[in-house]
């Protein structure tokens, strides 16, 4: 599996990087989950990173605006993100859901970026749409991977709101149509066996590596300590 960390500023960028991150997300816990960061920060982590590693950039939590993401997802990959993240927050039907991710798939067909949905595994308490219904709508409208994170950050880990097995039906399913798969959301030491035996791509922390605490800053130590143990 790989690790994705998700810095808010170049200096974490590269406690993130020498810590052994495989992929390099960009985000602003300001602004939400998936808060997005201003465009120049995704710019100076980029050139903070050197290529060493990919970059991620998080697009927000989004309502239904189509346009909007699809602007932001063009904005993130013309600042150098090599993967575009969008928070399907507010989305609660297959259709707007479709429309979110064709449009931004659209913006970006002529770039190389991989598009990522991101549902939410709390989706229930924040009336978004089911995960579990990601992996169909994005093979259709041409993403890379899909993702689940929390919506809401209030210490709670994503698997107080899936199960293993669900975890496990997402992943399979994503994988069985071809797409990459990512599991986040307040991810915990304890959480590390499940994470195995589910073998998402990818593994993604803030709060874990500033020791439980994302609001605090990124620990060199913790992202090795992750790294080493999935
Ligand atoms: O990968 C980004 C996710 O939002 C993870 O953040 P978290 O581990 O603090 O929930």
């Amino acid at each position: 599996m790989k690790l994705l960390v998700s810095p808010i500023n170049t200096e974490e960028a590269v406690a993130a990087l020498n810590g052994g991150a495989d992929i390099i997300d960009v985000k602003n816990p300001k602004e939400g989950s998936l808060g997005a960061n201003y465009p120049w920060v995704i710019r100076e982590i980029r050139d903070a990173v050197e290529g060493k590693r990919p970059i991620s950039a998080a697009l927000g939590d989004f309502s239904y605006k189509p346009g909007t993401a699809a602007l932001a997802a063009y904005g993130a990959a013309a600042a150098g993100a090599d993967y575009v993240k969008i928070g399907l927050y507010d989305i609660t039907t297959e259709e707007q859901a479709y429309e979110m991710l064709t449009g931004i798939v659209e913006s970006v067909k002529d770039m190389d970026v991989t598009v990522v949905a991101c549902g939410y595994s709390d989706h229930e308490r924040i009336n978004s749409i089911n995960p579990k219904l990601l992996p169909a709508i994005g093979e259709k409208a041409g993403v890379g991977l899909v993702m689940v994170d929390t919506g809401l950050k209030d210490g709670r880990s994503t698997f107080e709101f899936m199960t293993e097995e669900d975890l496990i039906e997402f992943v399979n399913d994503a994988h069985s149509r071809g797409l990459e798969t990512a599991i986040a959301g307040t991810i915990k030491f304890d959480d590390i066996p499940a994470l195995k035996r589910i073998q998402p791509t990818i593994v993604g922390v803030r709060g874990i590596v500033c020791g439980g605490d994302r609001s605090t800053s990124i620990k060199q130590e913790l992202v090795e300590k992750l790294r080493s143990e999935i």
